[in-house]
């Protein structure tokens, strides 16, 4: 394990929804870099309601987030780290809302500052990583489920972030395109929060395996 300090800490964290239920109640976290880990749990155990806390999308009630290093309270912490941290959500739905796919995937780069030349290029390069560069000018809206979940991984890996975090990515994917997502996942050396329920793809792609159960985040035997 490295001495640096973690790329994602979570300190005694508790967080509850406007209606009272809790999802996290002192819980701890962290998440080294060059690590690939995985966090199951049941149905409604809290996993993505847990990402968002991450994300600066959830205010927690007590505890504390900090991103590679840096204790983040205010929107205006979070939105320094946010975009060096990809979030691939559960429904690609929440992700995607250009009209077509390239310009889904040139999306970011281009907020990020790239000419649309470059955003293009690099937009590319990633849909042909991921077996997808047939769906470049399709409509975002009609594709399929699992094409939808490529497309969304595309989205974010255009904008090369320092960290992956993953929500169910398998969910609605056949079989060959689930071993090719595992296969592509391997081969990125990003450090990465694999939320799914497939434990086909935890035990292909992580080396440590955490379980989200009554608020709290325990190695899983
Ligand atoms: N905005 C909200 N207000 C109230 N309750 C919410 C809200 N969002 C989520 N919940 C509840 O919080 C609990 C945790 O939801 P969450 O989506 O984080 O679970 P999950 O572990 O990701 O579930 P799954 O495995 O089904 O995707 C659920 O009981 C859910 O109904």
């Amino acid at each position: 394990m490295s001495s640096s300090p973690p790329i994602i800490e979570l300190k005694d964290v508790s967080y509850q929804h406007a209606d009272g239920s809790v999802t996290a109640d002192k819980l701890n976290f962290s998440l080294f870099s060059g690590q690939k880990v995985a966090i199951s749990g049941k149905n409604g155990s809290g996993k993505s309601t847990l990402l968002a806390i991450i994300m600066g999308l959830r205010k927690i009630i007590s505890g504390e987030v900090l991103l590679f290093g840096h204790s983040c309270r205010t929107e205006a912490d979070f939105s320094r780290f946010r975009t060096r941290i990809g979030l691939v959500f559960q429904d690609p739905d929440d992700q995607l809302f250009c009209p077509t796919v390239i310009e889904d995937v040139c999306f970011g780069p281009l907020n990020q500052g790239l000419t649309r030349t470059e955003a293009i290029v690099t937009s590319r390069e990633i849909l042909k990583q991921l077996n997808a560069s047939h769906l470049e000018n399709k409509i975002t809206y009609q594709l399929s489920g699992g094409q939808k979940r490529i497309v969304a991984l595309a989205s974010v890996l255009a904008m090369k972030p320092e960290v992956l975090i993953l929500d169910e990515p398998s969910n609605d994917l056949d079989l060959d395109n689930a071993d090719r997502l595992i296969s592509i996942l391997k081969e990125l050396s990003l450090p990465m929060i694999l939320v799914s329920h497939d434990a086909d793809i935890r035990a292909h792609l992580v080396e440590k395996e955490y379980l989200l159960e009554d608020g709290v985040i325990r190695n899983k035997s």
